[in-house]
């Protein structure tokens, strides 16, 4: 059947609206236009009429009767003297008119005294750098006008520049980095320091645009963020940055902020994410805003090398599968990611093969969190054993296509000691805190286009996905809960978004009665003494190096108590650590089960 078209006012109804609205604009400013003396004609008679009613209240009222009979002779005899009344209308009208002329002072044009000053000292700073002795009408000379220079400038109402348009002469090297860089730097100083500059060059027309940005907000709190699984919030960004905005909401009110969405999952073009930062600038905030948003659709394995603590609200939530904090704990987990990932991409290849679907245990995503892994690094290397970086390889390769994700925080100046695997799968790459325009080349791979600044609040940086531009870049604040620094407000937050326990966090779990606990740990040892399938495939991948594991730790250090204890989801498998504390027994290897199956803990 064919269809019918709907009603032009449906089909087109937006675009005429428009047009009718601007008609209906266009025609109201000809007839104020036009009406303009009428107007002011009758503003006039308003205030005329308003100053005779004053003069009247404030005449007493004794001596109103002579008032009136003043006003009635006046009257009279105009009545009667020729051409009178027609005289007398006109004075009046010239008397309103007069009245009602727009008394609003016109608005100063052009710059003041010390604006003149500030544009003609920016003027004889750029003299050298735009001017050239062969230029028989240079734009830029010394003494020169800068009217013809700068064709739009605005100031704030601190008196310094907050949009300034320069003009260049066309010989000017402009595609060249190292010519507009000194520039740059020249107008960043002389137009006050501590602000940040977007620069745009024109290089079609050889103009310049200075703007001075707003500070970023830093009063968003973590939340439940409206996107799709799949996508990440990492932070807020500048309105001009991106096309979209988020609905959020502060205290009582909502309002919208443009985010910087980071996407993972298949499709993804930069699945794994490299956060970089000065200690205290906010890298394991971004990491826990990053997880509390993943654990909405995913399971979480955590790494800490920090050893803080702040991955401790975590322990034990519906979707961890595991927090370490020592060696021995990182590489076993690391392990079992690697041969997860293995154990995932044969299964949807399998699946592929055969023409079906990825089956359902490949589908959650999981996600791995590793935060300063150049510390494990260093005591790995001391103790002899492995560093837990290089079992990130498989998830880092393979991870896109096994719906695994690797999110890797470290120091700016660690970023040497993360192995090459790292610096070239984490094409999603954050810069937190102060840092240099050429650390933020090096660590984003592009500068950014506005001025970094020397004090900036934690969690404010710079993000950039893949090949694109680098956006400025705020983190939703989301402390740790148990920090006692933490406002009441924003641990609330953070709590509000944590899942349930499903597994008791160390020290926390309810006693057991003896024979409980017996049969709790010898099921647990019988789990970990076979040793699965699962676990012997990544040595290939990982380079085939020894299986450590479940290696005692040799250097007694503090991950040697009881180490992991991780329960998994109805489909995610669960990891399962058992080392006898501070001995050096035999090596107890990690293990895989099942999902349903709970984790014991030796302590
Ligand atoms: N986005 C943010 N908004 C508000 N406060 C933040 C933000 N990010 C971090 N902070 C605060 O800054 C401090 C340091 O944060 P955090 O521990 O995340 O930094 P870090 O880079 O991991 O440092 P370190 O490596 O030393 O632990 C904390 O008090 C934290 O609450």
């Amino acid at each position: 059947m064919a269809r019918r078209p709907l009603p032009r006012i449906l089909s087109n109804g937006g675009a005429q609206l428009a047009r009718s609205r601007e008609l209906a604009r266009t025609a109201a400013d000809g007839a104020t236009d036009v009406l303009q003396p009428l107007i002011t004609i009758a503003r006039g008679l308003r205030r005329l009429a308003a100053a005779a009613g004053r003069r009247w209240t404030e005449t007493p009222k004794d001596r109103r009767g002579a008032l009136l009979f003043l006003v009635a002779s006046v009257v009279l005899v105009v009545a009667l003297v020729p051409y009178g009344p027609l005289l007398a209308v006109i004075a009046l009208m010239a008397a309103a008119a007069w009245q009602g002329r727009d008394r609003t002072p016109p608005a100063p044009q052009g710059p003041d005294d010390t604006q003149s000053k500030r544009l003609q000292s920016l003027y004889e700073a750029l003299v050298p750098y735009f001017s050239v002795a062969e230029d028989p009408e240079p734009l830029y000379a010394h003494g020169g006008d800068w009217e013809k220079a700068f064709p739009a400038y605005e100031f704030d109402g601190g008196g310094r520049f907050a949009h300034l348009v320069i003009r260049y002469p066309a010989y000017f090297t402009d595609g060249e980095a190292a010519s507009r860089v000194r520039i740059e730097h020249l107008l960043a100083a002389k137009s006050g320091r501590g602000r940040e500059y977007r620069f745009t060059w024109d290089e079609e027309a050889n103009h310049l645009s200075v703007d001075v940005l707003p500070a970023l907000p830093t009063d968003i709190t973590a939340q439940r963020f409206v996107t799709t699984p799949g996508e990440t919030v990492l932070g807020f960004t500048d309105p001009t940055g991106v096309q979209r905005t988020l609905p959020l909401t502060h205290g009582a009110e909502q309002r919208d902020v443009p985010p910087v969405v980071w996407r993972t999952g298949i499709r993804s073009t930069e699945p794994h994410l490299l956060v970089l930062g000065q200690p205290g600038t906010g890298t394991s905030t971004l990491l826990r805003s990053v997880a509390l948003q993943a654990l909405h659709h995913g399971d979480l394995l955590i790494v800490d090398g920090g050893g803080t603590g702040e991955y401790a609200c975590l322990v034990g939530r519906d979707g961890v599968l595991a927090v370490e904090c020592g060696l021995t704990g990182a590489l076993t987990s690391l392990e079992w990611a690697a041969a997860e990932t293995e154990r995932r991409l044969i299964s949807v290849n399998r699946a592929r093969q055969e023409g079906l679907a990825a089956p359902d245990d490949t589908r959650r995503p999981l996600w791995v969190f590793l935060d300063r892994p150049t510390a494990f690094t260093h005591l790995a290397d001391t103790n002899g054993r492995r560093d837990p970086q290089t079992l990130l390889q498989v998830p880092l390769r393979h991870g896109r296509a096994a719906n695994v994700t690797v999110v890797v925080a470290d120091q700016l100046d660690a970023l040497d000691g993360l192995t090459d695997a790292v610096r070239q799968h984490t094409r999603a790459r954050v810069v937190l805190g102060p840092a240099t325009a050429d650390e933020l080349t090096s660590a984003l791979g592009a500068p950014p286009r506005t001025t970094p600044v020397d004090q900036v609040p934690p969690g404010r940086g710079y993000a950039r996905l893949g090949g694109g531009p680098v956006h400025r870049l705020q983190v939703p604040a989301t402390p740790d809960p148990y920090d006692d620094a933490t406002s009441d407000a924003h641990r609330q937050a953070v709590l509000d978004l944590l899942p349930p326990r499903t597994t008791p966090a160390d020290g926390e779990q309810a006693p057991l009665p003896p024979e409980a606990e017996a049969e709790a740990e010898a099921s647990a040892r019988a789990v970990s003494m076979e040793k699965p399938d699962r676990m012997d495939a990544p040595d290939d991948l990982t380079g085939g190096e020894p299986d450590t594991g479940g290696e005692p730790d040799p250097g007694g250090e503090a991950d040697t108590g009881s180490e992991a204890v991780e329960a998994g989801t109805d489909t995610a498998p669960v990891v399962v650590a058992v080392e006898a504390a501070g001995t050096t027994a035999e090596p107890v290897p990690a293990e895989t089960v099942p999902g349903k199956a709970v984790a014991a803990e030796t302590s």
